[in-house]
Parts: C-alpha cells; structure tokens; sequence
C-alpha cells in the first residue's frame, strides 16, 4: 500500500514541478497537441498493469487473467476517451481515467457472461482522499456506478444510472486494493436491475454493498 502511494506521489510531484511558469498546454508539447489538434490519437489501454499497481492488484489481476484462458472470464479494455464525443469537446475523458498513473482511480473489470456478473479490482489513490488516510464516499460512489454501469451496459447496451444506493459499513484505506462484485438480478423492460458488494482483497471486510437500477436509453426519446 505505501509503496503505490509513494509511486503516485512521486508522479505527483513530478507534475507539481512542471505547474511553475506558462500554461500546462504551452510547456507541455504533447498535451498541447492533445487540446488544440484534432490529431488522432492512439488510444492507451488504461486497465492494464502499470507501475504504481500494488503487490495485491498485480497478484489478483494475475488471477484472473488465469481465469479468462478458458473464455469463462474476458478482461474488459479501458480508454479515456469516449469514441462518441464530438471534435470540439476532444479533451472529454472519462472521469475515472481522468488522472495521472496510481494519482486517482486505478481499476480493470473482469466480465463472465454465463453469471451475468462483473468484477473490478479498484486500487483508490491519493487524490481520492476523503477523510484522512481513507477514500472520499464520492470516489467509492462513482467507481461502483462505472462497475455496476459496466455489468448493465454489456447486456443492456447503453444505459444511464437511474438509481444507486450505498450502503457505507466500513472505510476503505487510501491506496488499499478493494474487490468490487456486481451481479444483474433482473431485467424489466428497459430496466435492469443490479446489486454490488465491496470487499477487502482478501475478501474479508465488506467495506460497502449497493443496489442499482439502469435504464437502457430509448432511441426514440431525447436526452435533453
Ligand atoms: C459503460 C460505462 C458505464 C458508466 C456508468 C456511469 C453511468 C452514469 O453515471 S449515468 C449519469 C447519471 N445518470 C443520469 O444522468 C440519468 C438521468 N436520468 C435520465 O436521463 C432519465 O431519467 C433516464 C434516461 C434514466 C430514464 O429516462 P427514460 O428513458 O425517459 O425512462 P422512463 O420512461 O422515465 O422510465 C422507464 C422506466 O424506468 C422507471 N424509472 C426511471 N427512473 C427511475 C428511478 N429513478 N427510480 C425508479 N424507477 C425509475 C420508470 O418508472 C419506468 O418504469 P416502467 O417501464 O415500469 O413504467
């Protein structure tokens, strides 16, 4: 835990110091090309080991690749960028990839599609901080919402969040590795019903437990 903490904050600082002086896009040629350009760029797979992953994260990760040889599990790819946003809104991300590596939400799901489930191994970094030493409510909140959104999205197509409720039991460590399960319960109609827990890596504290209820977006009615 402490050594992907000091990993984040080692990026951290490194940003830290190039945040002196011209704007970020003028001192920083590549993001400059990122927001002015419409330059394609080559999406980065984000939910794949990178360097500030913890001991834990790699070990389940590594787990679970297992588990996808025989086919029964598929690791779900992760990009920041959405490849429906239109050219003027480019600098769109998604709000979980958002961050600098091990900074913010470092997370991969693991989808099996006999169970209708997911799993999302989640590693919360330090810009995540609620209370000291913990992970803010509205980290944990938005990375159930994004796993939970992912088992419904993948049978339901698009779908939006009409409902989650959170049951907070015990607080999650910054940096600490949690286990995030989510099952589809039901569907009716349009609305799919899903439930999730949050454990401990070793699966012994249950840190949360939710219900959702996801709407698949009707094409025929507008959104605004
Ligand atoms: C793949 C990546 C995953 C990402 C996960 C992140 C997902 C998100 O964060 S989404 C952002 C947060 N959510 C939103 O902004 C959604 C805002 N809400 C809306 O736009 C609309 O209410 C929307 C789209 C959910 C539903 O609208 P609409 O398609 O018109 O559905 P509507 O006809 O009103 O309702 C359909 C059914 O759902 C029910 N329903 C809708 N909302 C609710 C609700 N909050 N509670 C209970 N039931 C509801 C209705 O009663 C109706 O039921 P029935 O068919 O039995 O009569």
């Amino acid at each position: 835990m402490l050594r992907s903490c000091t990993a984040a904050l080692r990026t951290l600082r490194a940003l830290r110091g190039r945040r002196e002086g011209a704007s970020p896009a003028a001192r920083d040629p590549v993001l400059a090309r990122r927001w002015f350009s419409t330059e394609k760029v080559i999406p980065k797979d984000h939910a794949l080991p990178n360097p500030s992953w913890s001991k834990d994260l790699r070990l389940l990760f590594d787990q679970f690749m297992k588990k996808c040889e025989d086919g029964s599990w598929e690791r779900l790819p992760s990009y920041k960028n959405s490849k429906l946003v239109k050219e003027q809104l480019s600098q769109a991300q998604l709000f979980t990839r958002g961050y600098e590596d091990g900074l913010g939400f470092e997370y991969v799901i693991f989808y099996n599609d006999d169970e209708k489930r997911t799993v999302c191994l989640f590693q919360g970094g330090p810009y995540l901080q609620g209370v000291p030493g913990f992970l803010h409510g509205g980290a944990i909140a938005t990375m159930i919402d994004a796993a939970v959104g992912m088992c419904a999205a993948i049978p339901g197509g698009i779908v939006m969040t009409a409902n989650l409720n959170i049951n907070f039991k015990r607080p999650i460590p910054l940096c600490s590795v949690v286990v995030i399960n989510s099952q589809l319960d039901k569907i009716e109609g349009r609305k799919l019903f899903l439930s999730c827990t949050v454990r401990s890596a070793d699966e012994k504290i249950l840190y949360s437990e939710a219900t959702g209820l996801f709407i698949k977006l009707d094409p025929e009615k507008s959104l605004i």
